[in-house]
């Protein structure tokens, strides 16, 4: 359905008499510009969708408290974004809503706390220390390397979820093995948001017939990236189809020799297997909804939500430090300093280094990898701003009212930048201010995020749910990284962060070939 917006909000005129806005919103090398504008015409904007359809870019913290916490019922993911992960996972937590989604959440939540990413700390600990032995071998016999980080981040988590999430080695430090899996993730995302102003029209397309005749009608398509992107989703199919035979497999003849495949049953789907096991029947998923869990469902959905976000945050983070080396001193200085041997740090200790922790902060706010999610209104609802805003006819703006269906872009890149909570220096990156009590206009603004402060995690019922196993991952990386190697930026390579559903790194004039990240590491 086509939606009007009901108040004259300020926006960009519409640029296209299809797509309006969208392809300027979804475009993978000007975007990081278009997002920039949108947030300079205020928290509330008007753009212009699928044929005269009006969306609303939000980034006031009022709001944003009202749509995805206070009133989340009335708030969806969006339909497109449902659809489409079902098509390419199934019925996991990224497709699903409602009272679904609800209890495979609650299902969930128990593998993703605390107490059990302790146990998982020297698993993440052993991960980092083969990656560091593989730069360490480079770096044998010259004083430098330049090196592709993102591509080294990325397996480096793939190899961590797979292991603490599905007991599961994708032996990724195995430069000689091809590894088809995480080639596929590497180019999942990126060709499905060159296809995102298309993919507004999934929601229509998922009715017309069964599966197999859609597969029939998508073979006739001529556009080669949504082959591409049919051809990626197959091979992940059959590639998470032969994780889980070697996992039955395994789990059927037990015993220490398949360990290293299955490991050792500390990870997330066997914690999910004991919990369904010990839970009352009422409290349980039904059968099917189990399996989707334990199946290439979850492989899929976990390893993509878990992957290519932590892959760029890690990769951002060393890309800043490498261009800030004075910071990257201080955060190596403080992980030296550590009492207890830093290759063997315990899960307190790490979470409790102020610095790392500042630096991390900083540049999840700064760059948050995924720096928009979209919403959907299921009814219509009045929604108050904090900041009024200008409308387009000069008025002051307190609330607004919004339309049922009403596509809504939670703004988390423009939220985390906001110059009247951050103050003049938001576009900076300041690890220092996490060090000191936040001012009062950040405090105040109470923005509803998970991490506390900041949006890059979302809020709310559909927030990120692996935020602590992220936070985790990070700093172990990082600190044992840092405490090792120093980390320069490339002397002929200019780096790009490119727009995508999540922010990826890539070279001048390196279109279409993929994130890519080249730097400078030696020993320190
Ligand atoms: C820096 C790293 C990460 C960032 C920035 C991030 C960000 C996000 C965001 C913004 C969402 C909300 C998506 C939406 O509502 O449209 C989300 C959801 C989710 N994330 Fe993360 N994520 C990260 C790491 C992880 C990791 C490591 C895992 C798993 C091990 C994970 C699992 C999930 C899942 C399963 C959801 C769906 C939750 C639901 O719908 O209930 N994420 N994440």
């Amino acid at each position: 359905a086509i939606v009007r917006c009901r108040v004259n909000l300020p926006g960009p005129r519409s640029a296209h008499l299809i797509f309006g806005n969208l392809k300027q919103f979804f475009d993978p090398n000007h975007g990081v510009s278009f997002h920039e504008r949108l947030a300079s015409y205020g928290t509330a904007v008007k753009i212009h969708g699928i044929c005269g359809d009006e969306q609303i870019y939000i980034s006031d913290p009022r709001a944003l408290h009202h749509i995805l916490v206070k009133e989340a019922d009335m708030f969806e993911a969006s339909n497109m974004f449902i659809q489409n992960n079902r098509l390419m996972f199934g019925y996991g937590l990224l497709s699903t809503c409602g009272a679904r989604h609800k209890r495979q959440r609650k299902m969930l939540n128990p593998a993703f706390s605390a107490k059990h990413l302790r146990s998982l700390t020297p698993l993440f600990h052993n991960i980092t220390k083969e990656l560091r032995s593989k730069l360490e071998e480079k770096l044998a016999k010259k004083d430098d390397v330049s090196v592709d980080i993102f591509g080294w981040m990325s397996r480096v988590s793939l190899e961590i979820v797979g292991q603490a999430g599905m007991g599961y080695s994708f032996e990724v430090f195995d430069e000689n093995v091809h590894n088809e899996y995480a080639d596929c993730l590497r180019h999942l995302l990126p060709t499905l948001f060159t296809l995102k102003p298309y993919l507004q029209f999934i929601p229509l397309t998922v009715k017309l017939g069964p599966p197999a005749f859609r597969r029939f009608l998508i073979n006739l398509l001529p556009s080669r990236r949504i082959k591409r992107l049919k051809e990626i989703v197959d091979r992940m199919d059959r590639a998470s189809r032969r994780i889980l035979e070697l996992r039955k497999h395994a789990v059927k003849q037990g015993g220490d020799t398949v360990l290293k495949q299955v490991g050792d049953g500390k990870d997330i789907m066997s914690v999910l297997r004991s919990g369904q096991q010990s839970q009352d029947v009422d409290n349980t998923l039904p059968e099917n909804e189990l399996l989707a869990q334990i199946t290439r469902v979850d492989v899929k959905t976990l390893t993509f939500a878990a992957n290519d976000t932590t892959s760029s945050a890690m990769s951002r983070i060393l890309h800043v430090l490498s261009l800030h080396p004075e910071a990257q001193d201080k955060l190596r200085d403080e992980v030296k300093s550590l009492k207890s041997d830093p290759d063997e740090t315990s899960y307190d200790n790490v979470m409790a280094l102020p610095y790392l922790d500042a630096v991390c902060r900083e540049t999840l706010r700064l760059y948050p990898p995924a720096p928009f999610v979209q919403r959907t209104a299921l009814r219509e609802h009045v929604v108050p701003l904090m900041y009024p805003v200008k409308g387009s006819d000069g008025s002051t703006i307190n609330e607004i009212p919004i339309a049922a269906n009403q596509g809504i872009f939670v703004g988390i890149v423009a939220i985390n930048k906001h110059r009247d909570v951050w103050g003049p220096d938001a576009e900076e990156w300041k690890p220092e201010r996490w060090l000191n009590t936040l001012p009062s206009s950040v405090l105040d603004a109470r923005i509803p995020g998970v991490y506390p402060h900041i949006l890059t995690f979302m809020a709310g019922n559909r927030a990120c749910i692996g935020f602590k196993f992220s936070e985790l991952e990070m700093k172990i990386v990082i600190a044992l990284l840092i405490q090792k190697f120093q980390f320069s930026p490339s002397d002929n390579e200019e780096i790009i962060w490119r727009m995508g559903s999540i922010q990826t790194p890539s070279t001048r004039g390196r279109d279409g070939q993929g994130p890519y990240l080249p730097m400078k590491v030696s020993m320190v």
